[in-house]
Parts: structure tokens; C-alpha cells; sequence
């Protein structure tokens, strides 16, 4: 059973900009650098959630998921090898560059890579975030949560839900857009999914909660007088009564940077359906920019995209 999403990875040229974007933008602690020159960021007491990794062209990298113990990643790890996927198991060196005691990995059948880990590394010295802030809402609801854009919407929703072991919160659709929203702990979506126009695995968001309205403020003001893209204005969504906005990184993926979120009760939830995405605001802006992040692919120099 996975408990709530760990961490998250990507690759990119722009790696080295968010040493001073996690920190000055998010409110994030930029915590050092990987073997291999990464940008380790720190938003609570897990030693870093938030990798980006030196890449020739931006791409997803890995998805982490937290696991009780070794026995729960081998259980689920073996319910996704029964589907015919191959799953590897981390060496000490690779477990170590997580900061985990272990993990499995496997590419979905979308082609996204995720990792079951266990033992994450917690820092003792106390989070200090780049700027003002009153935190990072994380704990049992995990870093935040991700959107995935997947080619066949119920195909990847049962491999998510029968296999992976995700639960329905709601169903929403916009027109002609559906998505679906998952939990596995009390964060109301750890995972969502929608069918964008186009047969690639795309990533769509990562979500931060805060712990204040205020730390969503000071972010859309730092955006605005620093120039950082905002795709979605300030806006609450309908289904889990989040505030929040969207944000271009250097990195050409988005982050969406929120506060209030409901709490769901995984035995009493009854799964939902919604015509509309947002109670008010959330409009999209920037449209010359790709709302997609597309998997790191190491044989693309990135020149196609
Ligand atoms: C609808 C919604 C509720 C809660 C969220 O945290 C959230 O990000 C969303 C929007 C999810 C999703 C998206 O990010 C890209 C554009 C999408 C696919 C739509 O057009 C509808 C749902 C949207
Ligand atoms: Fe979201």
C-alpha cells in the first residue's frame, strides 16, 4: 500500500536556476548538490523531496512513493510484476542517492518511471525555508500531489486503481476534458489524471500545499515582480476546496502552489463527480507555453520537442 507521494525528480538544462528558485520562489531550502551536480530542495523534515537533476532537455525523471517498510514495496511491487512490467530493484548506491533505505522501480504502462521506497532519510537539523514562510503542509499527506496526462484516461485509471491500489475521490469533467483524482491518505488527490490531446505520456503538475493563505500571497507577488509565468491565476477548485495558483518553472513543467485543502476519510469517502474544475478563477494565461513536461528520454537531445 502506498502511503503518500515522497518525492519527485526531473531532468534539465536549467537545473543550477532553481538553487535560487526553490529557495526565493517556493520557499524552499536548497540543501546541496547530488553526485551528479543535482539541486536538492528541502520543504519539511524529509532530508529533500525535490530533485532536479542536470539533463541535455527538461524531463520527468521519477515519481516517489512512500512505503511502510520494505515488505509493502515488495507486495506491490509484486502486484505490478504480475501485470508483465519489469520492476528493479535499487542498489545500496542508487537507495543512497534517494536518501532511502531502498526501493523498487517500474515504468507504468503510460511511461512514467515510479519508485516504491521505504526509510526515507529525515534531517534533524530544523527546516529552514529560503524565505518567509510559515511551511510546507506534508506529513501523512506527503509532498503534494502530481497530474499526470495519459493517452487512454480508463485504461490508466484502472492500472492506477487495481494494480498501484489508488482510490476514486472524484470524477471531473469540463467539456470535453475528464480527469480523475486519487487518494491514498487524507490529502483529498495525491495523483490525478486527464487525457491531453496528444498519445505522450505529459506531465501536467506538481502540487505544494502551504500551511497559510498568506504563503500563496507572498508567492504570486514574488512571481509577478519576478517574471515568473503564472499559467492558472489564483482560484479555488471545486472538488478539494484548495486556493491555489499555477506557476511555469525554469524547467518548462508547472507547479501549482496552494493552501486549504479538505481532509478525506478513506472508509467513509463515497467518490464524486463534478462539472466544473474551480469555483472561481484559475485562468489560464501563457498559453505560448507547453502545459506538458514530456519523460526524460536519454536518447532525445531535446531538438524535436
Ligand atoms: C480540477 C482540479 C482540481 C484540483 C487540482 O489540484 C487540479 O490541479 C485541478 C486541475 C487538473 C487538470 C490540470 O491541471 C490540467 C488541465 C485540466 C486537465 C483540465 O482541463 C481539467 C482538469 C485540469
Ligand atoms: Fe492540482
Amino acid at each position: 500500500m502506498i502511503q503518500s507521494l515522497a518525492y519527485f525528480g526531473v531532468k534539465s538544462p536549467a537545473y543550477k536556476e532553481w538553487e535560487t528558485f526553490g529557495p526565493e520562489v517556493l520557499g524552499a531550502e536548497f540543501v546541496g548538490n547530488g553526485p551528479d551536480g543535482a539541486v536538492r530542495l528541502r520543504i519539511d523534515d524529509v532530508a529533500y523531496r525535490l530533485v532536479i537533476h542536470p539533463g541535455t532537455h527538461d524531463g520527468v525523471a521519477y515519481i516517489g512513493w512512500s512505503m511502510k517498510d520494505e515488505a509493502a514495496a515488495r507486495a506491490l511491487a509484486d502486484r505490478v510484476a504480475a501485470t508483465g512490467i519489469q520492476i528493479e530493484r535499487a542498489t545500496a548506491e542508487q537507495a543512497a542517492e534517494r536518501s532511502v533505505e531502498g526501493f523498487y522501480a517500474f515504468r507504468d504502462p503510460v511511461g512514467f518511471r515510479h519508485e516504491l521506497a521505504w526509510g526515507l532519510m529525515h534531517a534533524t537539523a530544523p527546516f529552514r525555508p529560503g524565505r518567509a514562510l510559515t511551511g510546507f503542509r506534508t506529513g501523512d499527506q506527503g509532498l503534494g500531489h502530481v497530474v499526470l496526462g495519459v493517452p487512454e484516461l480508463e485504461a490508466a485509471r484502472r492500472f492506477y486503481m487495481d494494480v498501484m491500489g489508488f482510490h476514486q475521490s472524484d470524477t471531473v469533467q469540463e467539456g470535453p476534458i475528464k480527469a480523475h483524482f486519487f487518494h491514498v491518505n487524507g490529502r483529498h488527490h495525491s495523483l490525478a489524471i486527464a487525457q491531453p490531446p496528444i498519445k505522450k505520456p505529459a506531465f501536467l503538475h506538481l502540487m505544494l500545499e502551504v500551511n497559510a493563505l498568506d504563503d500563496v500571497g507572498f508567492a504570486y507577488d514574488l512571481c509577478h515582480e519576478r517574471g515568473v509565468p503564472i499559467t492558472r491565476t489564483l482560484g479555488r477548485h471545486a472538488n478539494d476546496h484548495v486556493v491555489s495558483f499555477y506557476m511555469h518553472t525554469p524547467s518548462n513543467f508547472r507547479i501549482e502552489y496552494g493552501w486549504g485543502g479538505m481532509t478525506v476519510d478513506q472508509d467513509l469517502w463515497v467518490p464524486r463527480h463534478y462539472d466544473s474544475a474551480t469555483l472561481w478563477g484559475h485562468v489560464n494565461q501563457h498559453r505560448e507555453l507547453s502545459p506538458f513536461l514530456y519523460v526524460y528520454d536519454d536518447n532525445d537531445n531535446g531538438a524535436a520537442a
